[in-house]
């Protein structure tokens, strides 16, 4: 069974005739381990479909298939409840709570979650340990370089232990060195079975994927296999 189904999906921006048709009838499905990146111009599309995806948006038309539920129907709090358990996002500018520590940080996904505070701590110190910012713990995010910023943001993606990680130019405001440190992360992630999927206009950072999905103008000009295999 397909991980993510779009079938058909269209959005809308506006009404009459400020109306911005951001994506055109996208039919796009991805599978449980695969590594896509979505690239194309900017304005095409592309965090508009990766914000659907995510279910931080909802299509105007078309039906979305999570995991085999059709999301497109489900209200609210059902579906913050089925994003909360099954996607991760790793964004440009981290997303990180400010004047929260890291360990806070990483633990957040897993407060909303039916687990005690032990298994948080274990968990949450075994991905610290894991991305060597165990020394950080303590230490407010605020206080961080970039690179150690994008680790707490990894870090916490890797500790919700979702099966799909959303990244939207996750490279963008790293240095090349530690942009490709963290391009190495998600390769990791990813062999260990986590569905990722990246924006980025940057070619580099799409020869680490193994699918490259082309937008122009809010409908998908090509897919095809990445350098990574
Ligand atoms: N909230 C919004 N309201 C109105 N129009 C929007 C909104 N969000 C996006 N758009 C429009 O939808 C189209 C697609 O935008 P989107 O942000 O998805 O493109 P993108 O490919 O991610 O661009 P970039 O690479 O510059 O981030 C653009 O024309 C944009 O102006």
């Amino acid at each position: 069974m397909a991980l993510i189904e779009l079938e058909k999906i269209s959005k809308k921006y506006g009404k009459d005739e400020y109306t911005t048709v951001a994506l055109k009838g996208i039919d796009l499905t991805v599978h449980n381990g695969e590594f896509v990146s979505i690239m194309g111009p900017s304005g095409s599309g592309k965090s508009t479909l990766l914000n659907i995806i995510g279910c931080v948006d909802v299509p105007t038309e078309g039906i979305y298939r999570l995991d085999g539920i059709n999301v497109t129907t489900l209200r609210d709090k059902e579906l913050s409840q089925i994003r909360n358990r099954t996607i991760s996002f790793v964004f440009q500018h981290f997303a990180l709570m400010h004047n929260f520590t890291v360990f806070e940080n990483v633990a957040l996904p897993l407060f909303k979650r039916d687990i005690s505070k032990k298994e948080i701590k274990e968990k949450v110190d075994y991905y610290l340990e894991k991305l060597g910012i165990a020394d950080l713990r303590k230490k407010n995010v605020s206080k961080l370089s970039g690179g150690q910023k994008q680790r707490v943001a990894i870090a916490r993606a890797m500790a919700a232990e979702t099966d799909i990680v959303l990244a939207d130019e996750p490279t963008g405001a790293l240095d090349q060195e530690n942009g490709a440190r963290l391009m190495e992360l998600l390769c990791q992630m990813n062999e260990e079975g986590k569905c990722i999927i990246v924006i980025t206009h940057d070619e580099k950072v799409a020869s680490y994927t193994k699918r490259i999905v082309r937008i122009v103008d809010g409908q998908i000009q090509s897919d095809t296999k990445g350098e990574r295999q």
